[in-house]
């Protein structure tokens, strides 16, 4: 599903450069649950971003769901990420003004679903929230609201699901049932799944777990 190699990237203005990424190699298979941990600052968060798309590496090979990410310009990167990768990141971005229902529904219709509203309804139902389609995002529990950004992440059938710590602002019980969700909706899509955590314990849920060290990719293995 993802083929990494030598995977470098450098950011920063001319002459104050910061090597972040400093050769990654790394395969991922379909279906595949991964923990990516690692000290604050090792490189976790610039690793997702390349590998989602998000950012261009500043050389390397990558390969993402069959699609030869290094050749593609940031416009048909951003192609290529649609509907096919979903991203759960710590704060939620739900946009304030939309409700549950639209948060999640607007992005399919934009992508040119056309029964975006009903699988919209069915997402937020699988994560518990049908009795919450109409409200905004500051009438819902920090807990709430990350079910939104999983259903919202998951709605298209993305075949990938990346998640930058997704617990990190929830307390310990509301994690759990978050995490219990993660791993549901990745069954559900048979999607793969790679999580950036702190949580020794939600790692040792994942099939595998890497650990990131100074840009480099210090151990992996299985959980
Ligand atoms: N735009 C940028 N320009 C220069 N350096 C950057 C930039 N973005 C990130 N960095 C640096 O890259 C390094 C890796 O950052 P990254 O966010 O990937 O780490 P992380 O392992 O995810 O950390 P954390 O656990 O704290 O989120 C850090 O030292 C950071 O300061």
């Amino acid at each position: 599903m993802i083929s990494a190699r030598n995977i470098r990237l450098t950011l920063g203005a001319r002459g104050a450069e910061t090597e972040i990424l400093k050769g990654v190699d790394l395969d991922i298979r379909a279906g595949e649950s991964l923990a990516i941990l690692g000290p604050s600052g090792s490189g976790k968060s610039s690793l997702m971003a390349v590998l989602s798309g998000l950012e261009r590496a500043t050389s390397g090979e990558l390969t993402v769901a069959g699609v030869d990410y290094s050749s593609l310009s940031e416009d048909d990167l951003a192609r290529a990420r649609r509907g096919k990768i979903g991203i759960v990141l710590q704060a939620f971005h739900l946009l304030p003004t939309m409700t549950a229902l639209e948060n999640v529904a607007v992005p399919l219709e934009l992508a040119g679903a056309s029964d975006a509203f009903a699988t919209a309804e069915a997402e937020l139902m699988a994560v518990g929230l049908g009795h919450r389609l109409a409200h905004f995002p500051s009438q819902l529990s920090g807990g709430e609201q990350q079910r939104v950004a999983i259903a919202r992440a998951v709605a298209p059938k993305p075949a990938i699901i990346f998640a930058d710590e997704p617990t990190g602002n929830l307390d310990q019980s509301t994690s759990a049932g978050i995490v219990d969700l993660l791993f549901e909706r990745q069954k559900s899509a048979s999607a793969t799944l790679i999580i950036i955590t702190h949580d020794q314990t939600l790692a040792d849920r994942c099939g595998r777990i890497i650990r990131m060290q100074d840009g480099t990719i210090a151990s992996d293995s299985a959980a």
